[in-house]
């Protein structure tokens, strides 16, 4: 992409009404533009980056072996009054009548709506067990949206379902996505403690909430920090076999958010040295409800022993939009954001300093032409600003590598490639930069 003809429009000054680093760094890169209270517009670098996020979740999701759908925004009122659900939700669901004067809502989840679906198709136990998913956009009427897309009113989500015979396979569904939530953080560059959580308006018994470390966050937590540096399962982890250990040595370590938290147990149980309590952006919740909505839905099956029974479900929420927010928070530095590669919304930068110039314009496209080619996504600042000016926003929106152009260094025959993350710059010949950044 040349920046010439890109739209990013980056703002000098930093808006006074941001009060964390992501929301402040998010708008002054041009990543988003406030609509309204809690509702974006994605601009095209912000946009890059949630579809960037976005894939990686979906990714990890069908390793575990859950099955992509897309269900609507709009639902009927009649399926949450069904679950009883449509009074207790309260003033956080946006309802809507539509010129016939029939009852809609905004979905704020999905789980009334899924279980429709399964129930219309499901009638026997051998056609379990389920797990269906779909990244949809949601809304919550949030009375303080704020932090820019960490709490907005309308937010992508992945949400998935799962469908089981018993609570003992529903388990193993709940373990399936508990590793592959550790999984897809670690992809996105996040280190995701899973603390025991409280299961609210969801409901259910069972659940846990993944939790990125940061001072910023708003959920204050509490865990045997052992925990923060386990890392993840690994991606050829074997789905089909025994989870129940990886859970086990992650969920039998103190970790709880302060709904949930018990000093005398943490004391007791987590040395002091290891006591870690923090603040923390919430980025995934799961849950095991068993017959919660199946039960008034009526999603039966039929056991082998020829007995009709509600299954047993469970749902798994990642906060698409909000993962951007912490992955900000989690790496940047004063001059910008620092974007992981796998997430990244261009490879490499490329800065021409000095457009115009046979020598520097004739490198600075075959440098382009090179990284396209090796799939890097390369931006080429072809625009007149000044150096500085160019350093400053290549900073800012945070590309993983810069490769940095002029006269006086091809002189020499020099390139200067940076890598954001560090900092660390080396001087070096046009063809080792590519094949170092390729
Ligand atoms: N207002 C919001 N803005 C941005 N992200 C949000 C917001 N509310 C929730 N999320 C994200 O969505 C994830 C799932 O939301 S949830 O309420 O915990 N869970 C559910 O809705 C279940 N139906 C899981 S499928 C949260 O972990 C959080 O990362």
């Amino acid at each position: 992409m040349r920046l010439s003809r890109f739209f990013l429009p980056v703002l000098k000054e930093t808006p006074a009404d941001a009060q964390i680093v992501s929301h402040r760094l998010m708008l002054r890169a041009g990543m988003i533009r406030q609509e309204a209270a809690g509702i974006y517009s994605w601009l095209p670098l912000g946009f890059r980056v949630l579809k960037k996020i976005e894939q990686i979740v979906r990714e990890e999701q069908d390793r575990a072996g859950a099955i992509e759908l897309l269900m609507p925004t709009l639902q009927p009122a009649d399926l949450w009054r069904e679950s009883g659900r449509y009074e207790d939700y309260g003033k956080e669901m946006l309802r809507i009548v539509d010129r016939h004067e029939r009852d809609l809502l905004y979905g704020p989840t999905n789980e009334e709506m899924i279980t429709a679906i399964f129930r219309s198709y499901c009638r026997s136990y051998k056609d379990l067990p389920k797990i269906l998913y779909h990244i949809q956009w949601k809304f919550r009427d949030e009375i303080r949206p704020r932090f820019g897309v960490m709490r907005g009113r309308e937010f992508l989500m992945k949400d998935s379902y799962s469908f089981d015979l018993d609570e003992a396979s529903a388990r193993r569904a709940y373990n399936r996505m508990f590793v592959a939530y550790l999984n897809t953080f670690d992809r996105l560059g996040l280190k995701a403690v899973p603390m025991r959580a409280d299961t609210g308006p969801i409901g259910g018994d069972l659940s846990h909430e993944f939790i990125i470390l940061a001072e910023t966050g708003e959920s204050e937590v509490f865990c045997d920090s052992a925990l923060v540096d386990m890392g993840a399962p690994g991606l050829d982890v074997d789905f089909d076999g025994d989870l129940q250990p990886l859970v086990d040595a992650r969920t039998s370590l103190y970790a709880a958010t302060e709904e949930m938290h018990e000093a005398e147990r943490f004391a007791a149980e987590v040395p002091e040295e290891r006591r870690l309590s923090a603040r923390g952006i919430e980025v995934g919740h799961i849950f095991y409800f068993g017959t919660k909505y199946s039960a008034p839905l009526g999603a039966n099956v039929t056991h082998p022993d020829g007995k009709d029974r509600p299954v047993h479900m469970g749902s798994y929420g990642v906060g698409v939009s909000r993962l951007l927010g912490a992955i900000i928070e989690a790496h940047h530095d004063e001059a910008g954001c620092i974007w992981p590669e796998s997430v990244a919304p261009f490879g490499v930068g490329i800065i021409n300093l000095k457009p115009g110039d046979a020598d520097t314009d004739a490198a600075c496209q075959s440098a382009y032409d090179a990284l396209v080619k090796a799939g890097k996504d390369p931006l080429l600042d072809d625009t007149h600003e000044r150096p500085g000016g160019k350093f400053a926003t290549m900073d800012l929106i945070g590309v993983p590598w810069q490769l940095i152009t002029g006269p006086r260094g091809l002189k020499e025959g020099k390139v200067e490639i940076k890598r954001r993350a560090t900092g660390e710059r080396f001087e070096v010949s046009l063809e080792s930069a590519l094949s170092q950044l390729t």
